[in-house]
């Protein structure tokens, strides 16, 4: 087991997975010019689904970010990757650094106010490999995060604070699901980023 993971960033799994938090890895102000900074440079769009044979379209809005340009298919839809921005390449590096994984692509979520979240789910398509790395960096509101234990319905839930690192990994995707939920008690934004590995 990595050490600097366990001592700074301990599993808050109970078993079936491993997920470290590691809390504010920035200091709020660089957090807050972060989170300026991809509300305005990047490229923003409403997320498509086919489900059940119909097409939605989400209010969350999303954007893709890769090492080449690889296209990507969830939900019956097909995303082309963009090129990497620099904010996003240092953010990459430092993710990088502190965690000791690699990523090849980044998948960013934008939740316009608090009433905007994300369902229950594992990230287990095919193209992230089985049992993959997934590095999450939080910017902007801080929102309620939670886990949820296939078999046993188990919940573990906690805080992203703004410029928190969290990193699921080993057997989370296979064993829980995580969701955002959402809250009417937050009226600000939040920037999610969430490095992954695709693998082709
Ligand atoms: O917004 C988050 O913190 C999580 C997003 C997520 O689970 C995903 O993009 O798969
Ligand atoms: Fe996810």
């Amino acid at each position: 087991m990595d050490l600097f993971n366990s001592t700074f960033a301990p599993n808050i799994l109970p078993q079936d997975g491993i997920v470290n938090y590691y809390g504010q890895i920035m200091s709020v102000k660089a957090a807050q010019e972060y989170t300026i900074q991809l509300l305005n440079n990047i490229a923003w769009k409403n997320d498509e689904a086919i489900i059940y044979g119909k097409h939605i379209i989400t209010k969350r809005k999303v954007a893709w970010y890769a090492d080449s340009n690889f296209a990507y298919t969830y939900s019956k839809i097909t995303r082309e990757a963009l090129p990497w921005t620099a904010e996003l390449l240092t953010l990459k590096k430092l993710t990088e650094e502190i965690t000791q994984k690699t990523f090849n692509s980044c998948l960013l979520n934008l939740y316009q106010t608090g009433e905007e979240g994300m369902a229950w789910h594992s990230d287990d398509e095919k193209s992230l490999g089985k049992d993959t790395a997934i590095a999450s960096l939080s910017f902007g509101a801080e929102r309620k995060f939670a886990f949820k234990h296939k078999k046993t319905q188990e919940k573990v839930e906690l805080f992203l604070q703004n410029g928190s690192l969290l990193l699921m990994h080993g057997a989370t995707q296979t064993n829980w699901l995580h969701r955002l939920p959402p809250t009417k008690k937050i009226s600000l934004p939040r920037v999610n980023l969430t490095f992954r590995t695709i693998v082709l």
